[in-house]
């Protein structure tokens, strides 16, 4: 199977990483800087799993990219997302499969527009990753899945076949026959994650230890819920409960990737993470007024990045 990785950042370079040094038919489209700086040090993974160096992975740049690949696994943020199309649209052909990894649910939508329902997957992955300043992949704990799936739930040929060639990399592959309802929980959980580490610039132990930091958390947590339940995808107790423990373990260093991103003044996916939550919430007469603080604090970060 023919895998085309776009972006080799933190979760595209740690995945295509894996299935790279697991032997796949792996090729990443990148941007010219980092075209260079792969070609330069290789593709670098640091993790609990093992450290590797992948000397010279096959790069493509956009104006070099050829049809066509069997499947697109689409790693870049959600303010990427319009770029990364037009960039990796030559590589899709009548059998193309694309996955997308971005956290939230509005980029379904976008590629749905551009290449029709019938070519997208529903994904999500689970990992903790950042690239470092040598601009090495850092995996920062343990866990490393990515979840796919159908989203009618149909359990397809090429679900089977894509199982088949992700399977076996170190990282855990589930083929998921509801995988818009895992879609919604993990937004749920990144966003009440996100929003409330973000909002306090704190791991949730700290935002725990201060006064009313449980409330705050438990009732973004709430919130995310709400809206979840009024698109149709109420979250399920197994992961309600899993949810609250991880969101209320004293003492906890958990924050989210864009708590990463904020640390390093970098751009955040705000809009794609908390406003398109509020924005679904309000279309359903569900408010969301603590996500509304935390949307325009995560706004005037922007604003001040300039
Ligand atoms: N990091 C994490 O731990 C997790 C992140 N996620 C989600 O995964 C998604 C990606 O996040 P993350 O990996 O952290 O982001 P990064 O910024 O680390 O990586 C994104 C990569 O996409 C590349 N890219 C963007 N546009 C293009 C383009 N037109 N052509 C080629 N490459 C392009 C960027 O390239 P360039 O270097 O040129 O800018 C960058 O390397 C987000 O939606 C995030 O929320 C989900 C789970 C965990
Ligand atoms: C919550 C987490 C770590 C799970 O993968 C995540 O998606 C993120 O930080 O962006």
């Amino acid at each position: 199977m023919r895998i085309l990785v776009v972006g080799a950042g933190a979760i595209g370079g740690y995945f295509g990483g894996r299935l790279l040094q697991a032997g796949r038919d792996v090729t990443f489209l990148v941007r010219p800087k980092r075209a260079a700086e792969l070609k330069a040090q290789g593709l670098v993974l640091n993790s609990p799993h093992g450290d590797v160096t992948l000397p010279d992975p096959p790069t493509v740049l956009a104006a070099d990219l050829q049809p066509s690949f069997d499947l697109v696994l689409l790693s870049c943020k959600a303010f990427d997302l319009d770029d990364a199309i037009a960039a990796f649209a030559p590589a899709v052909g009548p059998a193309t499969a694309i996955l997308p990894l971005l956290n939230g649910m509005a980029h379904l939508d976008v590629l749905d527009r551009k290449f029709g329902g019938d070519r997208v997957l529903g994904g999500q992955c689970v990992v903790a990753a950042t690239l470092n300043a040598k601009r090495e992949v850092v995996q920062l704990a343990p866990m490393h899945s990515i979840t796919f799936g159908e989203r009618d739930g149909a359990l397809s040929a090429r679900v089977e076949a894509i199982t088949a060639a992700l399977s076996s990399a170190m990282f855990e592959v589930h083929a998921s026959p509801a995988i818009l309802q895992e879609m919604w929980e993990k937004w749920v959980f990144l966003a009440t994650l996100a929003g409330a580490t973000c909002a306090m610039r704190a791991p949730v132990g700290v935002v725990l230890a201060a006064p009313g930091g449980a409330d705050f958390i438990l009732g973004v947590l709430d919130e995310c819920t709400a809206v979840a339940e009024a698109a149709g995808y109420p979250p399920r107790a197994p992961f309600l409960e899993r949810t609250r423990g991880m969101v209320t373990a004293a003492g906890s260093p958990l924050t989210a990737s864009m708590f990463r991103d904020i640390q390093a003044g970098a751009p955040i996916e705000s809009e794609h993470v908390i406003g398109d939550l509020i924005a679904r919430g309000e279309a359903a007469k569900t408010p969301s007024p603590r996500l509304r603080v935390i949307f325009t604090h995560l706004q005037a970060y922007q604003l001040q990045r300039g």
